[in-house]
Parts: structure tokens; C-alpha cells; sequence
């Protein structure tokens, strides 16, 4: 591990413990041609940005999940029973650790803000917060080398958003090495009602590009570009190799890109296998102009910076 990855969280809490984790964006997206085991070999930045899911979790004879929302997030599309990420979470420890967690439960409250199926990880980010505060919460010691397995073996998004910053993410996406990134970067979100299936856009990038390479893409340019610190050579060495097969399922997206490019950004591009669109600006200033005028067309329009912390503590009892 290059550097812990779980900032700020003591090893045992005895009462309430609310753990935030952000969502992330992917500066770079190279995907190569699907793998034996049904995963796309992935070359990709991610960039952590500032929109919160958080988790409070407290010691409970039951297990109870409960959720509110941002207005923004459509809360109908979250499972709440053991489909729910932060139930396969739990399920994972008494697995691993079926000593330790038995008769032990939790009842755990989701605050989200984070779009639900935009891309944005979402529910990535609800299971490394899971992962974090029931560990603490049940005693289990695990190191964070751990933690990061489990969180793989969770979906390939969730390693990340225990580290958060940026990183560069290989394998199916669960191999993550934080790169340098001082930021700040300015994003304009443009969440949209209705979400998209991560597996739907992987199988349509299939039909639309049967000849991936094994190896994908590597983002060299928009390495140099991130230490550079330059906005407009960032803007144009953004890839996501999922925005074609995405626009194509969803031709309107191609619309809302262009609309926020028109209205001044950088660049736009869509967030992982969408369909949130996000802007690249050159401060809060310029993103929240470009915010404005979006915000005639769309009903919803955020703005959030980047990198920010992964998964963190934010009180506890
Ligand atoms: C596309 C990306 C880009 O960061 O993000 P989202 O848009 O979902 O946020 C990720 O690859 C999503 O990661 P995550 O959402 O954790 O996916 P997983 O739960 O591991 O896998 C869900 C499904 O996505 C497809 N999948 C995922 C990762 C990968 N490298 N290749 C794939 O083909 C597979 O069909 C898999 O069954
Ligand atoms: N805690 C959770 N929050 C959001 N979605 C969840 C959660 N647990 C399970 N899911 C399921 O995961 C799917 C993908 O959600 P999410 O992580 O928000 O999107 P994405 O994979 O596009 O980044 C949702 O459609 C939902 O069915």
C-alpha cells in the first residue's frame, strides 16, 4: 500500500459511527475486449469528486437498512433488502469472519447524494463506507490491505473509493495506485433522470467494438496533463471508450455534451458508463457560470471539485 488508504477512522467504536465516501468520475476510461471471466480489461483515471453518500451505522440486534436522498436521486432504484451493496457488505465479513460477527448486526442509514446507476459509483462508494464502519463497529481489525480485497471481490469500482484522490485503476479496475493530482479541477455534474446499466453499456460496447484490444488505451497525455495543472490540455486528453456505445443506447446524451460545451466548458464527457455528463471547468467561478446556463435546459445541475478524500470518518460515539 502506498499510503493508507482510511484516513482518520480509530480500529473500534463502541456507539455510532458515520462514515462518508465520495463518488468518482473517470478522467480516462481505455477498455479492452471482454475477458475470459466476462470483465473488460480497463486502463482508467479516477478522480474522486465532491458528492457524498453517507453511512451511519449503529450496534443493533436486527439488521435494518434505511434511506434518504438528495432530491435529485431517484432512491426507487436502491434495493433495500440483501441486494442492497451494503448488505452484500455485511454478508461478506460474517462470511469471512463468521466467529467474530455472529450475533452481531447493525442498523445502518444511508444519507445519499450520489446519482443512483450514473456512473458515478454510487453504490461503490455506500460499500466502501459499509466496508469501513462495520469493521470498526464489529471489532474485525481487518488491515487496509484487506479491506481492498474485500472491496474488489465487492465490484470493481469499490477499491477506489477507499482511496479516493486520483488513481490509475487496471485489472477490471480493481487494481488502483493513486497518481498525483493537486487540483483542484472544477466539474459541472449533469445527473439524468432515468440511469443506465453498467452491464448493458459493456455489452453494447462489445457489438460496437468486437476488435478492443487486449490491452487498453493508456492515458501517457493526460498523466503529464494532471501534473502540468493545465485545464485545457486536461480537457483534451479526457477518454471514456464507453461514451460512444452509451450515446448510442442514449442518443440525447450526445445532446446534453454538446449543450454544456456550447455553454462554455472546456470539455464534456460522459461519467463511466453513464448517463451523467460532466464538465470540465477552469474554477468554481467558470463552473458555476456554466452551471447557469445549463440549468435553463436541466432540471438538475450540480458542481463539485476534484480530487477529493475516499472513504473518511466523520463522527462517531
Ligand atoms: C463502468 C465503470 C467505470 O469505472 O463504472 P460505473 O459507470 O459503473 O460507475 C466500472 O467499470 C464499473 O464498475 P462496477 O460498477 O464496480 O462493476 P462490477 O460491479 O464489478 O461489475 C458489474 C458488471 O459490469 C461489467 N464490467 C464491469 C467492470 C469491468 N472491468 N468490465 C465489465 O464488463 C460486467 O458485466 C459486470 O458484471
Ligand atoms: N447502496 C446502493 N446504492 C445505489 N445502488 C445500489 C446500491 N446497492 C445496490 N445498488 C444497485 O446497483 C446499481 C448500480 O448503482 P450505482 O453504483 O449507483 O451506479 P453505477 O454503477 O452506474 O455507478 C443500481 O441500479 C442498484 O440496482
Amino acid at each position: 500500500m502506498t499510503r493508507p488508504v482510511i484516513r482518520h477512522v480509530p480500529d473500534h467504536v463502541e456507539g455510532a459511527i458515520t462514515v462518508r465516501s465520495p463518488a468518482k468520475i473517470n478522467l480516462h476510461l481505455g477498455v479492452g475486449a471482454r475477458r475470459a471471466d466476462g470483465y473488460h480489461a480497463l486502463t482508467t483515471v479516477y478522480h474522486a469528486v465532491g458528492l457524498y453518500d453517507d453511512l451511519v451505522v449503529t450496534p443493533a440486534e436486527q439488521w435494518k437498512l434505511t434511506l434518504t436522498a438528495a432530491g435529485h436521486v431517484d432512491t426507487d432504484q436502491v434495493p433495500g433488502g440483501d441486494d442492497n451493496i451494503v448488505a452484500r457488505a455485511a454478508a461478506l465479513f460474517a462470511e469471512r469472519a463468521p466467529e467474530r460477527v455472529r450475533g452481531r448486526s447493525a442498523n445502518v442509514h444511508i444519507t445519499k447524494e450520489i446519482p443512483v446507476a450514473g456512473g458515478m459509483a454510487g453504490g461503490s462508494a455506500d460499500a466502501a463506507a459499509a466496508l469501513v464502519a462495520l469493521d470498526r463497529l464489529w471489532g474485525l481489525h481487518t488491515s487496509d490491505e484487506d479491506l481492498v480485497a474485500l472491496a474488489g471481490e465487492l465490484g470493481s469500482d469499490v477499491p477506489f473509493a477507499l482511496f479516493g484522490g486520483t488513481a490509475l485503476g487496471t485489472g477490471r479496475g480493481e487494481v488502483v495506485d493513486p497518481v498525483p493530482d493537486e487540483g483542484p479541477w472544477w466539474w459541472v455534474v449533469v445527473p439524468s433522470e432515468e440511469g443506465l446499466s453498467t452491464p448493458e453499456v459493456y455489452a453494447h460496447f462489445d457489438r460496437l467494438s468486437p476488435d478492443a484490444p487486449a490491452e487498453p488505451a493508456y492515458p501517457t497525455e493526460l498523466l503529464a496533463a494532471l501534473a502540468a495543472r493545465d485545464a485545457v490540455r486536461l480537457g483534451a486528453a479526457l477518454r471514456n471508450d464507453l461514451q460512444e456505445a452509451a450515446c448510442d443506447l442514449r442518443p440525447e446524451l450526445g445532446d446534453v455534451i454538446a449543450a454544456g460545451e456550447a455553454a462554455g466548458a472546456v470539455r464534456g464527457i460522459l461519467s463511466g458508463s453513464g448517463p451523467t455528463c460532466v464538465f470540465l471547468c477552469t474554477s468554481g467561478d467558470h463552473a458555476r457560470d456554466v452551471a447557469a446556463t445549463l440549468a435553463a435546459d436541466h432540471p438538475v445541475v450540480l458542481v463539485a471539485n476534484g480530487p477529493v478524500a475516499g472513504t473518511h470518518l466523520l463522527e462517531y460515539a
